[in-house]
């Protein structure tokens, strides 16, 4: 499953007309199953259909016409101008005998629900004027609103701030990132019978879904014992900063490693989990690493000054590693690249912005991007950008093409200290556990995100994420893991 630019989507729109689907089906299965998603949710209420002259509009009009076939009472206030398409669904429209409005005539109507199909990813530029004096109206209005694959308006301002959004064939970029995505509300995708091979494009990045992650999960054979389901070292812990260790550990543990390892310092106070292996260190040297036997190694986590030795120490351990916080620094990064190890790096914004020399708001601006130029700096090493959401990004060794990924788990109350630590704990379990580093990578954040959606509540504690993933992988294991665009109907 891919994440579309809206312009990436309009070239799957082309494709499926050049395959010989009729465009028609499309409009038609886009305004018919938007309806019934505003039908499951806003039942009883009035129904006002808000159209403008293009294809989302035209989308609107197909709605309306299901939605009075139906007998719901609607009103329809559409833009003069319709062509193609839109002018044919404006024509079966009066051909049920339903009544067009002008856009202009619409007035704010108690208990009723405005389906939003104004403009979709066809709009250049800003609204101005009367479309966006509409727009203010819609959201003043205080109504609950449908918006037809994106509310009106996105990705500039103003913009409708819709109740629910039903994304029509695939999710775009408005879908997943942030501020945008509080502008959808609810979302909810429908494929509208759109043929699979128009929407496959290799090029954009991957959306993580449940489908997907299942296939990578490490199967745990009958006869497993300790020493062969994945042995993690984690490296790090420094003064103050001997918590998150402990926590990789634990994010370790919980997501299958047979067995942990932690190396901290000797003069550290690092109280690792009950069932790991302490390894108190006088030096970060290989040798003195090399005394935990690791299939893959965690290292940084609260390494503080001593981040850039440890890792360098670890290098020479020669195992799929994960370079996280204190580890993430030029030298270490350039060295792994060079090792050829499977390898991964998981900065958060600041930490991201210190290897590019970028501001923290440009990169939580522009993550893809920022994935993106990192992957192709250090070739062979997997970005991890975490954030909401979390963005992967990845430039196989002798390739020039950076294959990229975006996270659809996690919530905003995972926005608290030791999070990181557990998602490298998780990494490092899957990398052990055999996984490449893409897929651990992928994988990793994507249960991590899912095991901090178990509870969504405010004050989520890192220890706490970590104690659900044993429950998220069951869910993803079983399939009732739920994707929250909720595919439906097809
Ligand atoms: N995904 C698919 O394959 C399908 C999507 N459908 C729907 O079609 C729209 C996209 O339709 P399109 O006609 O390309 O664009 P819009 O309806 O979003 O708007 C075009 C309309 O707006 C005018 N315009 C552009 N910018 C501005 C502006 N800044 N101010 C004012 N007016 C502007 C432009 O001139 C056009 O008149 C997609 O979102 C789906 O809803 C299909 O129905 C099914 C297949
Ligand atoms: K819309």
């Amino acid at each position: 499953m891919r994440l579309f630019t809206a312009q990436a989507m309009r070239e799957a729109d082309r494709k499926a007309i050049d395959l010989g689907y009729p465009s028609l089906l499309l409009m038609d299965a886009a305004g018919r199953r938007t309806a019934k998603r505003l039908l499951e949710r806003f039942a009883g209420r009035k129904i006002v259909v808000l159209c403008g002259k293009g294809n989302n509009g035209g989308d609107g009009l197909v709605a309306a016409r299901w939605l009075a076939h139906w007998g719901h009472e609607v009103a329809v206030y559409a833009a003069e101008g319709q062509e193609g398409d839109a002018a044919m669904a404006q024509q079966a429209l009066r051909a049920h005998g339903l009544e067009i409005n002008p856009l202009s005539a619409w007035k704010p109507q108690p208990h009723s629900v405005v389906l939003d199909a104004l403009f979709g990813t066809g709009l250049r530029g800003p609204l101005e004027g009367f479309y966006a004096e509409l727009v203010e109206n819609i959201n003043q209005s205080g109504l609950p609103v449908v918006a037809v694959d994106m509310p009106s308006g996105l990705p500039y301002q103003p913009h409708i701030r819709a109740n629910l959004t039903v994304a029509l064939a695939g999710l775009k970029n408005e879908h997943l990132f942030y501020p945008h995505r509080t502008a959808c509300g609810r979302i909810l995708l429908d494929s509208i019978g759109m043929p699979p091979r128009a929407l496959d494009n290799p090029h954009l990045p991957e959306l993580l879904s449940s489908a997907n992650m299942r296939a990578l999960l490490p199967i745990r054979p009958g006869n497993a014992h300790k020493g062969s389901v994945g042995r993690v070292l984690v490296v790090g812990g420094y003064r103050s900063y001997t918590g998150a260790p402990s926590l990789a550990a634990l994010g370790a543990y919980r997501t299958g490693a047979g067995l942990v390892t932690v190396a901290y310092p000797a003069d550290c106070d690092v109280v690792p989990p009950l069932e790991a292996v302490r390894l108190p260190l006088f030096e970060w040297n290989t040798a003195n690493l090399q005394m935990a036997r690791a299939d893959a190694v965690a290292v940084g986590m609260g390494a503080g000054e001593g981040g850039v030795e440890a890792a360098l120490a670890a290098l020479g351990l020669a195992r799929p590693t994960v370079l996280d916080a204190d580890a993430l620094h030029e030298r270490v990064l350039r060295a792994y690249a060079q090792s050829g190890l499977p390898s991964i790096i998981t900065p958060h914004p600041g930490e991201a912005s210190r290897l590019l020399g970028l501001s923290a708001e440009q990169i939580a601006r522009f993550p893809l991007e920022a994935a993106q130029t990192l992957a192709q700096r250090y070739p062979g090493l997997v970005v991890v950008l975490k954030g909401g959401p979390t963005v992967l990004a990845w430039t196989p060794p002798g390739t020039s093409e950076t294959r990229m990924a975006v996270n659809s788990t996690g919530n905003p109350q995972m926005a608290t200290g030791g999070m990181g630590d557990v998602l490298a704990g998780v990494i490092g379990a899957l990398l052990a556990a055999g996984l490449s580093a893409w897929d651990a990578a992928r994988l990793g954040v994507y249960l991590h995100g899912l095991a901090g959606d178990q509870s969504q509540k405010p004050g989520l504690l890192a220890h706490e994420v970590a104690e659900t993933l044993p429950e998220a992988v069951e869910q993803l294991r079983s399939g009732s893991a739920r994707d929250f665009w909720e595919p439906g109907y097809d």
